[in-house]
């Protein structure tokens, strides 16, 4: 079955099309924004050498010439190095400004396709066909595109919509077991910011996602984007409600930070870690019971996801560390930290003005060194 989620912006309105076999339609589907027959797609080499060929065969077959560009996988290359040479080898390709590009891969490759898109010529339209979880729930949605620097995570980047997003359940099924869990981690997000029913539908149901049965993939996948699109469409540029979606991020960025954005800590299980983390400092602050930070945990870790500090390789982490890379998180304000945190299982709230001192203290409880 398919599902078509919209995503309902005044400006760039756009559609989520959900379920099986949408690789073998993309060119159907993609042939109508296109004013020449001819698209680059940029993937990564896992993701090419997997799918590459099915996709090419789907366009090729709406007579639409392929020219891919294929990148490294891992978060590496959404760096200023990758920007450059994706950007240099889209304009050897000679697009123009009508031309559309098509980010086919995971949110590093729909991240940095989609910067690349933003300013490449001053903006071109470009087309995101998510092979994650993580991507089809969450980056491919929503239009936040970036790159990493040393300093911290997404630091440079812009927002972007795609024209259409295809989100085709059938990949999945080559994504490596970790890869899920760390997808799963932004599904589980979901129940936890704003809808406590899909928080309990998950606690039964997600093995089955991770196991991916077609229902309950494809439950997870429609929920995760609905609430994702309803989000995007209140606050596209994350003035307000849209700062929901970045729960466990605040802590979960300064993680990857920590650990070199490499293969240590992706950035699922940065989030994962993230938000019990986020839970606990609620409960610990008085804001949300005990008990509900607790469920929260039990749930990540029931998916084998990382929860606490010293689950996660390069611990001992400095407290002082962490809290550095934080001030640098796109919420904060005029140097004060801004957090998502609970008060209760299904309902967050956006924290301004948290104390850096409070922060720290609360790092240290959980085993960070000063
Ligand atoms: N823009 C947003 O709103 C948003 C939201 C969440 C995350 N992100 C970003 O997304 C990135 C993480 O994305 P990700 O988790 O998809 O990682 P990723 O893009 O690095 O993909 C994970 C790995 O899986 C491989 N892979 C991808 N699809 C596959 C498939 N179908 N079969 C086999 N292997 C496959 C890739 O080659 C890669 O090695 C981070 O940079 C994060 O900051 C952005
Ligand atoms: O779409 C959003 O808004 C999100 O916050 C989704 C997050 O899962 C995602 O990781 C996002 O890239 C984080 O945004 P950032 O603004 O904190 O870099
Ligand atoms: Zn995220």
């Amino acid at each position: 079955m398919i599902r078509v989620v919209p995503v309902a912006l005044a400006d760039h309105a756009y559609d989520v099309v959900i379920g099986p076999g949408l690789v073998d339609e993309a060119g159907a589907r993609i042939a109508p924004l296109l004013k020449r027959k001819r698209t680059a797609v940029v993937s990564d080499e896992t993701v090419w050498a997997l799918h590459g060929a099915r996709l090419t065969r789907a366009l090729e077959g709406a007579g639409i010439a392929v020219f891919p560009v294929v990148v490294p996988p891992g978060e590496q290359t959404k760096s200023f190095e990758g920007l450059a040479d994706l950007l240099d080898r889209l304009l050897a390709l000679e697009l123009d400004r009508s031309d559309v590009i098509v980010a086919f891969g995971g949110g590093v490759v729909g991240d940095l396709t989609g910067f690349a898109a933003a300013i490449y010529k001053r903006g071109v339209d470009f087309v995101q066909i998510p092979t994650t979880l993580l991507a089809q729930v969450d980056s491919s949605v929503g239009g936040k595109t970036a790159i990493d620097t040393p300093r911290g995570k997404n630091l440079v980047g812009a927002f972007h919509q795609p024209k259409l997003v295809l989100a085709d359940l059938d990949v999945l099924s080559s994504l490596p077991e970790r890869e899920m869990r760390a997808g799963y981690a932004e599904v589980i997000k979901y129940g936890l910011l704003g809808d406590f029913t899909f928080f309990e539908w998950l606690e039964t149901n997600g093995a089955k996602v991770l196991a991916r049965e077609p229902q309950a993939l494809a439950h997870a996948v429609a929920r995760s984007v609905e609430m994702k699109a309803e989000i995007v469409a209140e606050d596209e540029k994350e003035k307000g409600v849209r700062a929901l979606l970045n729960l466990g991020h605040t802590f979960g960025h300064a993680l990857e930070a920590e650990t070199g954005y490499g293969a240590a800590l992706l950035h699922g299980e940065a989030v994962a870690a993230g938000q019990a983390i986020a839970f606990r400092f609620s409960a610990a602050r008085g804001l949300c019971e005990a008990q509900d930070a607790a469920r929260a945990e039990r749930a990540i870790a029931a998916a084998g996801l990382p929860t606490r500090l010293g689950e996660v390789t390069g611990h001992p982490f400095n407290a002082a560390a962490l809290v550095r890379h934080m001030v640098q998180d796109k919420k904060a304000e005029g140097g004060r930290l801004t957090f998502i945190l609970a008060r209760r299982l299904g309902e967050t709230f956006v924290a301004k003005d948290v104390d850096e001192g409070t922060v720290r203290d609360f790092l240290l409880a959980e085993g960070a060194l000063p």
